[in-house]
């Protein structure tokens, strides 16, 4: 368990961490979201005691990470793969971490055959790629085989196998009983790894919720409402309709209506009773992505503005019209999720009302290519020293 209670960090005029209190539950995959410069590394830092808090404590069961009798044992974590000596093997790395821990050799093979690095053992880091370098900082979290596990971005870099291999990994980890804090900017990959999430925007914690509770509290379901593609003016009719009801229409790039405000059977009377063919009335649920942009968006720092490319962007051809600008667009509170995926549609919930999780398939029961041996390296050999970034 971790557990922070009112956590500060102050680096001269900015408040990078604001008076944050959670807990991070054993038996569980935690996920730890925030816009960039939202503090999440730098709280993560301070959970391993590689930044001092400006106020507030953060213990990991129940002690500072300092004052935890042989740390790297109970806590692994990765921070940032990129802190490796380059010039040593793979193996030599973590032979290096686990004699500074008291972890025996055997271990190291272990680790490297749990993360597939096995056959690169003795290259040098220096020539890993991306995802290599992920999978070597994985194994480091992982030798001392830890009840405590923290990860920053640990799908950074990694190819779809790696992604899936992390998401089991993580969930095994959690169902073995141990904590597992992992931060993300995937939100996708999110809503299929974590049970559990910690928002923060601007330091400040916005969610500590449930996965399920958190797009239930963020979003609404809506329903997806088709006309035949031939009649436009059903298309039209029907949406005066609505409108008139009440309901709030948006139309959709493929020629859909996507309509909240109103369940599903009152969609179809009303469509029936405007003599109004559908082709398609389905009930969904917003994915994890849209409740997480819905939250968040007044806590961005960092927003890339519209790129007008007015140099580069091609004269219209005769007779050809702009693009229709979308209802709403600019307004403060706009937000108009993609429209849903083929997929996400086939797994939606029954009912535009119904909260639930992103709506996704469930996560595949593939397991890890090896037994999940876990560990821990100490993380201050990994990491960069106190407010050295
Ligand atoms: N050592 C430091 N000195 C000064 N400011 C810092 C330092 N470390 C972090 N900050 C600032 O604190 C804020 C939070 O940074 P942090 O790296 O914790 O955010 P983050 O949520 O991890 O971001 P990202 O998602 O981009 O990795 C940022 O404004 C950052 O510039």
């Amino acid at each position: 368990m971790i557990e922070a209670v009112g956590l500060t960090k102050r680096y001269g005029d900015k408040l990078a961490v604001d008076n944050l209190s959670f807990q991070v539950r054993p038996g569980a995959v935690t996920g730890f979201l925030g816009p960039n410069g939202s503090g999440k590394s730098t709280t993560m830092r301070m959970i391993l005691g590689l930044d001092n808090p400006t106020a507030g404590t953060v213990t990991i069961c129940g002690r500072p990470y300092r004052e935890l009798p042989n740390a790297p044992r109970q806590v692994g974590a990765l921070l940032d793969a990129k802190a490796v000596h380059g010039g040593r093997s793979a193996r030599n790395h973590l032979l290096c971490l686990a004699q500074l821990s008291g972890i025996p050799a055997r271990r190291v093979d272990e680790v490297l055959g749990v993360v597939g690095l096995h056959d690169v053992a003795k290259k040098r880091s220096r020539g890993f790629s991306l995802g290599m370098g992920q999978r070597l900082g994985i194994a480091a979290a992982l030798l001392g085989d830890p009840q405590v596990l923290l990860f920053d971005e640990p799908v950074n870099g990694l190819d779809p196998e790696g992604i899936l291999w992390v998401r089991n990994l993580m969930k095994s980890l959690a169902a073995e009983g141990r904590t597992v804090f992992v931060s993300s900017h995937l939100m996708s990959e999110m809503a299929l790894t974590a049970d559990h999430l910690i928002v923060i925007g601007r330091g400040r914690l916005l969610a500590d919720m449930s996965v399920k509770d958190f797009i239930a509290a963020n979003s609404a379901g809506f329903a997806r409402v088709r006309t035949p593609d031939t009649e436009p003016q059903q298309r039209e009719k029907l949406t005066s309709v609505l409108t008139e009801a009440g309901a709030h229409v948006l139309p959709e790039q493929d020629g859909a209506l996507r309509v909240t405000g109103l369940p599903l059977p009152r969609i179809s009377d009303l469509a029936h009773e405007a003599g109004v063919r559908l082709w398609e009335l389905s009930p969904h649920q917003a994915s994890l992505e849209e409740a997480y942009m819905r939250m968040t968006q007044e806590a961005v720092d960092y927003r890339s503005t519209a790129d007008q490319k007015a140099g580069l962007m091609q004269p219209l051809p005769p007779g050809a019209e702009p693009p229709l600008p979308v209802p709403g667009q600019g307004q403060p509170g706009w937000y108009v999720p993609p429209p849903p995926q083929r997929d996400e549609r086939a797994s939606a919930p029954d009912t535009a009302q119904s909260s639930g999780t992103s709506g996704r398939p469930a996560a595949p029961a593939e397991q890890p290519s090896a037994p999940v041996a876990a560990s821990a390296a100490d993380p201050a050999d990994s990491a960069p020293s106190e407010d050295a970034r």
